[in-house]
Formats: structure tokens, C-alpha cells, sequence
């Protein structure tokens, strides 16, 4: 990454050896502390996973990745359920006719379904997204995090990297993801004295129920359109991370603060926008028995979608996922410079 690290809104765009110029925003005294007393020595960069690097350097970085990743997560979840539902059902008109019916029939809470599993997994499916983009571009451009301020990789190098993070990590979010999306399209009410219960009691039951039914495979239902629209796309999103930095940044220096809030933020729209199509599709055939007609396959799927409600159907949930992708990109963006950068 050019010139990785963070730097306080306000500072002057100095080269950075430590993380002191975050302090402001991330915790002067921690690392002020650990740096005097010399307890945290700068680790290899070549560590696989962002998660047990964080480790090492102590629970308050771990904090940070889980801490504003779940954040992150917790306020775009809401969203994430309109755009969900906007996907795989007819019956509503538009984002808030989506977020009126739901309100009306299930309170808040129903905004809120299907939350807890990705966030018992937002650190490990964060950790290899990010853990293996970097280790790649370490093996692409054989020159360290540090070096490469001076010597920043070529976007091709940053687009490969990232469609191998993107690849990996999409195995790992498979089987969240597909709970997720069930729990997301149940409409029912909490359950009420007389009222039909839901077909899933919660995460775990959704899970041992596929389980049963469909055995292992049956959790990684829709694992290959997720794969398909996290690769390229999860390149495009660091190539586009990368290039804003650098559009904004004096060479061999660090972005600022607001500058990898800003750019991690268009990173997650532009990436989000070439990555709805497949999304449409995915969350399709993961409801696909329930909600949905069965498919014989992906192109099954796009060719009887297409045909029944046009071609704007794979743009469905495009707008409520952009002011989602926003905010959770950003704080996404600058903990994992954060993270580079306190490991010196
Ligand atoms: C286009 N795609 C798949 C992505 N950009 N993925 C990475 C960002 C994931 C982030 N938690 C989010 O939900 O936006």
C-alpha cells in the first residue's frame, strides 16, 4: 500500500515512522506508553492473518479490527436487511414501502435479523480479505509495507492481490452469509401466542437445519455466485482505494486521515456497484425453495430473472447498499491502516 498509515486530520502529510500522528483519533496514551516502554517491537509484515497480528500487538489493536468492524457492521446491518429484501421479493414497491412494511410488521427489530453471525465472524472474514491482499502484494512486489511508500505498486499488482483476497475470503463468508440472508427474508413477527412460528429460531437453528436437510454442501448454497462477484470485484475495490489515496496524497507520503476515510468509502460504492449484479443473483439462489422458485443454476437464474422483471432487476438494492458501503468502508479502511501502520 503507498504510503500506508494514517495520519491525524490535522497533521502536516510528513512521512511516518510511528503511529503517533493517529494518536489523536486512536489512542494517544496507549501506544505512547507501549512505545516508551519498549514493549512492542515492530513485528514481520508478512503475517497471514490481520486478526492474530493483532493479537501480538496487544488486545487494543485486536479491539480496534473487532470493535469498528462489528461498529460498522451493526449500523449498516438495517440497510443490508432493505437491500436483501429489495432483492429476492416482489412484494415491495421500493426502499420505503421495504422499510415501512417491515417497521409496521416487525418492529425495529426486525431490521435487525440475521445480525449475529456476522458479527461472530466479521474479524476472521475481515482478517483474511485483508490479511492475504497484503501478504500477496508482498509476494507480487517483493518489498515490505514500509518500502513501498517509496516504491508503490503497480495497480495491476494491487488488482491481483485484492481478487486473491476477494477469492479466498469468499469460502470463508459462504455459510455466514447464507444464514444471514434466511434469517433476513423471515417476515414473521417475534413469535406471538396462535401465530405461526418462523421456519428458523434463530442462527444456529438455521444452521443445523440446512445441515439436515441439504448436508454440508447445503451451507455453501450460492458459495459460486458469491465467489464470482467477490473476486473481481473485491480488485477493483482495493485498486480504487489505492488510487484515490494516491490521487490525494504527495508522493512517498502518508494519507491523511480523512483521506483514507474518504477513499475506503468510494472503495466500498465503486466496488458495491460492479458487484451488485452478482449480488442480486447470489442472494437469489441462496433463498432459492424458500422465497424463490428452485433454479437449475446461476444461469438459470440471471436468464429467468431477466425475463420476468427486466434487466433492472440486477441493480435491486443498489442505492441502499451505496449509503450502506459508505460508512462501513471507511472505518473498515482506516482501522486496517491503523493496524499497518502500529506495526511500524
Ligand atoms: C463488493 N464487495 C463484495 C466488497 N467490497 N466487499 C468488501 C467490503 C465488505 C464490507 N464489509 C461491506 O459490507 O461493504
Amino acid at each position: 500500500m503507498a504510503g500506508a498509515g494514517v495520519s491525524s486530520p490535522g497533521a502536516s502529510k510528513t512521512p511516518l515512522r510511528s503511529p503517533s500522528s493517529a494518536l489523536p483519533l486512536l489512542g494517544a496514551e496507549r501506544w505512547e506508553g507501549r512505545a516508551l516502554s519498549g514493549s512492542s517491537p515492530c513485528p514481520p509484515t508478512g503475517q497471514w492473518l490481520l486478526a492474530s497480528s493483532a493479537w501480538r500487538e496487544g488486545p487494543h489493536s485486536l479491539h480496534l479490527l473487532v470493535t469498528t468492524g462489528a461498529l460498522g457492521l451493526v449500523l449498516g446491518h438495517p440497510f443490508d436487511t432493505v437491500k436483501v429484501r429489495l432483492q429476492t421479493q416482489n412484494t415491495y414497491r421500493g426502499i420505503v414501502d421495504c422499510m415501512v412494511k417491515t417497521y409496521r410488521h416487525e418492529s425495529l427489530l426486525g431490521f435487525f435479523k440475521g445480525m449475529s453471525f456476522p458479527i461472530a465472524s466479521i474479524a476472521v472474514v475481515n482478517s483474511v480479505l485483508f490479511g492475504v491482499y497484503s501478504n500477496t502484494l508482498l509476494v507480487l512486489t517483493a518489498t515490505s509495507h514500509q518500502e513501498r511508500r517509496a516504491q508503490p505498486p503497480s495497480y495491476t499488482h494491487v488488482f491481483i492481490a485484492g481478487c486473491t483476497g476477494g477469492f479466498l475470503q469468499a469460502y470463508c463468508l459462504a455459510p455466514f452469509d447464507l444464514i444471514k440472508v434466511r434469517l433476513q427474508n423471515q417476515t414473521e413477527p417475534r413469535a406471538q401466542p396462535g401465530s405461526p412460528p418462523p421456519q428458523y429460531r434463530g442462527p444456529v437453528h438455521c444452521a443445523a437445519s440446512i445441515f439436515q436437510e441439504e448436508g454440508p454442501r447445503g451451507l455453501f448454497r450460492g458459495a459460486w455466485a458469491l465467489t464470482l462477484r467477490d473476486t473481481p470485484t473485491l480488485g477493483i475495490y482495493f485498486a480504487t482505494y489505492e488510487w484515490l489515496c494516491r490521487q490525494s496524497t504527495p508522493d512517498g507520503q502518508n494519507p491523511s486521515s480523512a483521506t483514507v476515510l474518504v477513499a475506503g468509502g468510494f472503495a466500498g460504492i465503486t466496488s458495491w456497484v460492479t458487484a451488485t449484479p452478482l449480488d442480486v443473483i447470489k442472494s437469489r439462489m441462496q433463498m432459492a425453495g424458500l422465497k424463490q422458485r428452485e433454479y437449475q443454476g446461476m444461469l438459470d437464474c440471471m436468464v429467468s430473472s431477466a425475463r420476468q422483471e427486466g434487466l433492472g432487476v440486477f441493480f435491486r438494492g443498489l442505492t441502499i447498499n451505496s449509503a450502506r458501503a459508505f460508512p462501513v468502508n471507511a472505518v473498515t479502511f482506516l482501522s486496517y491502516e491503523y493496524l499497518l501502520h502500529s506495526w511500524g
